[in-house]
């Protein structure tokens, strides 16, 4: 993932504190704090429901658990980044397809931080084990495919 193209000229990169057998992120997110880039990590929208709101995370961030169990910065305004000022967005999913087809949690949270992209000049890029890839995933209208999907063995474009 640190050699990837739009990461290497990213200076803003959101992905996601892993828990329940998703790909360990601790040392992607220290490489890279450590190349220089500012991390952010979602946290569930205070007052509007299914949304997210992208933190900065530093190595002196605060983090609590939120009310579905997963670790997120604490919430303050002034470590709040618009969409439209992050370069990648590495998002968390369950199963991906041979058509980069994502299918998540079921909370429908990255679906709609996806829609419209292209128009943030964001670069959306799934993370996930290789086992995690599947022929073909059921489609709903809503869904948002990913242009990228890294495992550890390689990287899916499309
Ligand atoms: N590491 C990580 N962070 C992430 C996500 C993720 O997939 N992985 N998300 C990706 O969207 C968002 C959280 N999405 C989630 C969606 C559902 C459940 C979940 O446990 N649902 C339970 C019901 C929980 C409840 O309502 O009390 C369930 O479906 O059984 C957890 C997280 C934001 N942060
Ligand atoms: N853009 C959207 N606007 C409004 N509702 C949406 C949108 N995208 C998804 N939803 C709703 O969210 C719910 C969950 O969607 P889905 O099962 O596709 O989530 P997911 O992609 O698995 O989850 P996540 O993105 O959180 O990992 C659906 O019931 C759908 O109605």
């Amino acid at each position: 993932m640190l050699v990837f193209e739009p990461v290497i000229h990213a200076q803003t990169v959101a992905l996601f504190l892993s828990f329940d057998g998703e790909l360990n992120t601790t040392p992607l997110i220290e490489g890279l704090w450590q190349a220089g880039k500012e991390v952010y990590l979602p946290v569930l929208h205070p007052f509007s429901p299914g949304n997210l709101l992208f933190l900065r995370y530093t190595p002196t961030s605060r983090l609590v658990t939120n009310r579905l169990k997963i670790l997120e910065p604490e919430l303050d305004v002034r470590d709040v980044l618009p969409l439209n000022k992050l370069d990648v967005l590495i998002t968390p999913l369950v199963a991906f397809d041979a058509k980069g087809q994502r299918l998540g949690m079921g909370g429908g949270f990255y679906d709609r931080t996806l829609q419209h992209w292209q128009q943030h000049g964001l670069y959306p890029v799934g993370l996930a084990h290789d086992c995690q890839q599947v022929d073909e995933l059921p489609v709903e209208q809503w869904d948002i495919p990913l242009p990228a999907v890294v495992t550890p063995s390689r990287l899916w474009q499309w």
